[in-house]
């Protein structure tokens, strides 16, 4: 076994890891990037991209089939599966030949492949040919998909996002577990493809949502379009033949037992924290095993270890991802003197149709830190002018302010054009701006946006009119 000697050791080849690696490296530290896997990220290779990929694809499809609701016809629409995947295929291996050649221009010595393990506070084993001793270290492990055991038992059939990617046709049915953010992303965009598409969501939580009112418009906006059947879960999957036999059973204790070709299993990530040695670190870890650090300068303690993206769970995003790498990264390199990194404003999207958008605090975490302190104002998008103009009047946006300050704090929604308002609004947040200040900005017309306004202008109303909203949610859950 060879030892290697460096300054800096990067675990994971990923975005945050990336980031981390460029950082350390332009902090002055020799740096080495261990990846265990092929190069290319999660994000360019199984996530963010071919999933979005997949979604354009339906969108088209789905644009000819609403069409006929503007009185044109677009006769007969055939979706053809192999070439939907293949440029699916050929387009996500574009991204992953960027984020490939890019690894491939770091130095040949700076890259170790293999899996790292802690062996103690300053060594990782990799594989079992080289020990790495190092002064600091940056975990950028990633994820992985959650699959049950007895789901997993069921052979080849049950299935994550890592593998719907590498279809090269669309199957004729798929049972979908989860209605998280990729249950719900790729439920609609197979459903829309022409896939008889079940989902099941063990309770009646809808992507990332937890405004109530919110909710509940997003619940039936999913269910006008989708086989979605919330507080039904599966419990019970078996081969058969090429495909499965799924169980499922609602609350009043009914089961139904159905044929599918899959079944994606989307009911979560787990950090990739287990397979580390971590228990060999020394550190303080909380009930998911993950190290306790702190989410400014991601410090796991006062060590010299740092972690980064999908590996600490704080906001399992690609944007997230390069933030946390590149102050990981910085302050290995300045370890012992490091600082504070730029957090932004939470924001997250989901890119089913109408898409959901959370922006600053959310409806729970507000409850869990301002309750009895904050306003709530709304909008439906049922009859906001330019959402009726374009067919897509269907959803709902609530903002949040604190009440004696009026200082806007967050919102949720679900509804048109949910990417372009919550790049907006978080803005706001994170500009630190009133209601009032908000209603003073420019607001064209006809847009989406003057829905925007109206939902302020009822913020403001509450604001002066009505007392602080005290918290009716029954399943506050604290904020992180
Ligand atoms: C289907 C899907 C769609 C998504 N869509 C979006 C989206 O639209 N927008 C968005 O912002 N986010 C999206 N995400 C989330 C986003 O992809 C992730 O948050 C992001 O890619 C995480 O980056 P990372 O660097 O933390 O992890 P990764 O990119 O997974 O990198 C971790 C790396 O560490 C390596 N590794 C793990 N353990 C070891 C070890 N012991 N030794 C050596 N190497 C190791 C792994 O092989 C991997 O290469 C999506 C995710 C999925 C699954
Ligand atoms: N557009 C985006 O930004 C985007 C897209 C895809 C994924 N992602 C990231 O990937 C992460 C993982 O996505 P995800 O959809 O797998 O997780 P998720 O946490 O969004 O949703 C998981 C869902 O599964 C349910 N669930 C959990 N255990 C279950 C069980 N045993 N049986 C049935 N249901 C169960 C949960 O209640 C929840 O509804 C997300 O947190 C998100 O940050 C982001």
């Amino acid at each position: 076994m060879k030892t290697l000697h460096t300054e800096v050791a990067v675990i994971g080849a990923g975005t945050a890891g990336m980031t981390g690696y460029r950082a350390a490296k332009a902090g002055g530290k020799r740096t080495l990037l261990i990846e265990s896997n092929v190069y290319g990220t999660t994000c360019a290779r199984v996530g963010c991209m071919p999933s979005k990929l997949l979604i354009s694809a339906a969108d088209a499809a789905h644009m000819l089939q609403a069409a006929s609701g503007f009185g044109v016809h677009a006769g007969e629409v055939h979706i053809d599966g192999k070439a939907v995947m293949a440029r699916v295929r050929s387009e996500r291996d574009r991204f992953v030949g960027f984020v490939v050649e890019s690894v491939e221009g770091y130095p040949a010595e700076d890259k170790v492949h293999g899996h790292a393990r802690f062996l103690s506070p300053t060594q990782l084993q990799i594989d079992d040919h080289t020990l790495v001793q190092a002064e600091r270290f940056v975990i950028a492990t990633g994820s992985t998909p959650i699959v049950p055991d007895e789901w997993r038992a069921a052979g080849p059939r049950v299935i994550t996002s890592d593998e719907v990617f590498y279809w090269d046709d669309l199957p004729q049915s798929v049972a979908v577990a989860g209605t998280g953010v990729i249950g719900l992303e790729l439920g609609q965009a197979l459903h829309r493809l022409g896939v008889r598409v079940t989902i099941f969501g063990r309770g009646g939580s809808v992507a990332q949502l937890s405004d109530p009112d919110v909710l509940d418009v997003a619940r039936s906006a999913m269910q006008d379009e989708l086989d979605v059947r919330f507080k039904t879960k599966v419990v019970k999957v078996e081969q058969h033949g090429e495909g499965l036999l799924v169980t499922s059973e609602n609350t009043n204790g009914q089961q139904q037992t159905e044929h599918f070709d899959y079944l994606l299993s989307a009911i979560g990530r787990r950090p990739n924290v287990h397979q580390l040695g971590m228990e060999n670190t020394g550190l303080q870890r909380d009930h998911h095993g993950i190290p306790v650090y702190d989410k400014q300068t991601m410090q796991c303690g006062d060590s010299a270890i740092f972690i980064a993206g999908d590996a600490n769970d704080e906001r399992p995003q690609l944007p997230e991802a390069a933030d946390h790498g590149r102050i990981a990264g910085d302050n290995a390199a300045r370890y012992p003197d490091v600082k504070p990194g730029l957090r932004r404003t939470p924001l997250a999207i989901t890119f089913t149709e109408p898409q959901i958008a959370t922006m600053g605090l959310s409806y729970n975490e507000l409850c869990a830190s301002y309750a009895g302190r904050f306003a709530v104002g709304k909008v439906s998008f049922e009859n906001q002018g330019r959402s009726r103009v374009m067919l897509q009047n269907k959803g709902m946006l609530r903002v949040y302010a604190e009440h004696q300050t009026g200082r806007f704090l967050g919102a949720e929604m679900i509804g048109p054009r949910a990417e372009n308002i919550g790049h907006l609004l978080s803005w706001a947040v994170q500009a630190g701006l009133t209601v009032d200040a908000m209603l003073d900005m420019p607001f064209y017309h006809p847009v989406v946006e003057e829905g925007v306004r109206t939902a302020l202008r009822d913020l403001a109303h509450k604001l002066e009119h009505e007392p602080a909203q005290d918290c009716p949610c029954v399943d506050c859950t604290p904020a992180p």
